[in-house]
């Protein structure tokens, strides 16, 4: 039997389903399907929306169908932000997005280069614990020690110093985190058309070209000043190349067989700030929460991480691979707390059939990882923070396990994955490795605040708090 549309919650004029996503469209989403079934077809305004919800739904999107599922739908505010849309986040498919994916996965996120960067990692990682130390025994605003650390290690990365130091009269550090305020916004003229007039009211398109421009002009400082200082060979020979060096080499397209415009090096450059830098450290303030939740498993952590640790002074790189049950906290917290829990959208190039269902060309889909990772098919007790469940499992977060796509799976899959797993084992071990950690007088673990706050990546509402003792063997 063919049936040709999935089943639909009943839709309003104008607003078709909108009004049912609530201000966390992941868990609203989650709920519906379980009356609506793992496939199911809403109207965003105007635009047709199909949610995936379950193991197959998104195998069948990202695997079996992932070509015809590659495109991403056109976004005004990506756009605006991003040069019309030149980065590879929201670029639609096509021969551009083939040749940025390749610059990016192969020339600034290979294994060789997320290697080279390892003493990034490690200094910023030494200069939070250092940044803890001086705060011990008073309470900590945790959020904030992780986000500078990962967003220090990121712009040394693309840039090759720390941005928050205030230059060229620009706050970088407000206007990326404008620019993640912007690419979370709904924006409403994206699916009611007729009603774009609203952004102007708004003052949303005011604002999205300020931010623009703004950005635009800090990245053209620090391209310019990188051409100067190639130009009079400042460059030492042992120093690891950020991305401006490696963009500025392959520019030309000697190495990559196309030339790389001065608009698609910056938009590029934009995207590991945007994609890379909330939702890294997201994964370790969720984690720590957990931790301090479930004081059997911190507990169990702390013996691994410092038995493996022990004499040592500080934990590198080299002493991760035997962490397995710190792996297995990793993998847990980004099951129950996927970043990105809808993913990124993706969009249709032509008809395809789901499951039986005929799906038309330029349908948008959402595929609700938040919900594949807590659902009892596939996972005993999905509510219950359980690390063990990965002790003796092959699952893996790396787009091959269906039931575990906090980045998503197939072409569109998130290429940073080894950047931002390192990133957050280096920082967890060393985290437990130097310090005892609990929640400010009068507050229990199981009173903690577990709501969520929607942006780019969906938070907890409320910075975490600790207070920090040192620990030593
Ligand atoms: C825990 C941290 C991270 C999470 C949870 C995450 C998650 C995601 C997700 C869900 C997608 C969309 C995948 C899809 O459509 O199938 C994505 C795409 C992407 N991510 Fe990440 N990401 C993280 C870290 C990073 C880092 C560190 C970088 C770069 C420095 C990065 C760069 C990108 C880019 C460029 C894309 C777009 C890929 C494309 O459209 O072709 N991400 N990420």
């Amino acid at each position: 039997k063919n049936k040709l549309s999935p089943p639909s919650p009943t839709k309003l004029p104008i607003i078709g389903n909108l009004h049912q996503l609530g201000s966390l469209p992941h868990r609203s989403l989650h709920k519906l399907s379980k009356k609506y079934g793992p496939v199911m077809l809403l109207h965003f305004g105007s635009k047709p929306v199909l949610i995936a919800s379950s193991v197959d739904a998104a195998r069948d999107i990202m695997k079996t169908h992932d070509l015809v599922w590659s495109n991403r739908p056109k976004s005004s505010m990506a756009d605006g932000l991003f040069y019309g849309s030149k980065d590879m986040a929201f670029s639609p498919y096509g021969e551009y997005w083939r040749q940025i994916r390749s610059v990016m996965v192969l020339h600034l996120l290979s294994n060789k280069r997320v290697q080279s960067y390892r003493y990034v990692r490690e200094e910023e990682t030494s200069n939070m614990i250092d940044k803890i130390r001086q705060q011990c025994d008073s309470v900590i605003d945790l959020r904030d020690v992780l986000s500078c650390m990962t967003n220090n290690i990121i712009s040394r990365v693309a840039i090759g110093r720390t941005y928050n130091e205030g230059e060229s009269g620009i706050d970088l550090k407000t206007l990326l985190e404008e620019t993640l305020m912007l690419v979370g916004t709904f924006n409403v003229g994206d699916y009611i058309p007729w009603l774009k007039w609203l952004n102007k009211i708004k003052g949303l398109d005011t604002k999205v070209k300020k931010v623009a421009k703004d950005l635009d002009a800090y990245l053209e400082s620090v391209i310019e000043e990188r051409v100067i200082r190639n130009k009079k060979a400042e460059y030492s020979a042992g120093e690891a190349k950020d991305f401006v060096d490696v963009l500025l080499e392959i520019q030309n397209g000697k190495e990559t067989g196309f030339p790389l415009q001065r608009d698609s090096l910056k938009a590029l450059l934009l995207d590991a700030f945007v994609a890379g830098t909330d939702s890294t450290y997201t994964v370790l303030e969720w984690t720590m929460t957990e931790l301090l939740r479930h004081p059997r498993i911190m507990k169990k952590l702390e013996d691994e991480v410092r038995e493996l640790g022990q004499g040592k002074t500080e934990i590198t790189e080299d002493d991760l691979g035997n962490m397995q049950y710190l792996k297995a906290v990793i993998k847990e917290s980004l099951r129950l707390h996927a970043p990105v829990p809808l993913l990124v959208a993706r969009e249709s190039m032509e008809e395809v059939k789901l499951f039986d269902y005929n799906i038309p060309a330029k349908t948008v889909v959402l595929i609700n990882a938040w919900g594949i990772g807590r659902d009892p098919l596939s996972w005993d007790n999905p509510e219950e923070y359980k690390p063990e469940r990965f002790l003796n499992s092959n699952i893996d977060v790396k787009g091959l396990n269906f039931e575990l796509i906090p980045f998503g799976a197939g072409r569109r899959g998130c290429p940073g994955i080894p950047f931002a797993i390192m990133v957050n084992e280096l920082a967890l071990a060393n985290l437990v490795h130097k310090f005892s950690f609990a929640l400010p007088k009068g507050i229990k673990g199981e009173d903690l605040d577990m709501t969520e706050c929607n942006g780019l990546a969906v938070r907890r509402k409320s910075p975490l708090l600790v207070v920090a003792t040192p620990w030593s063997s």
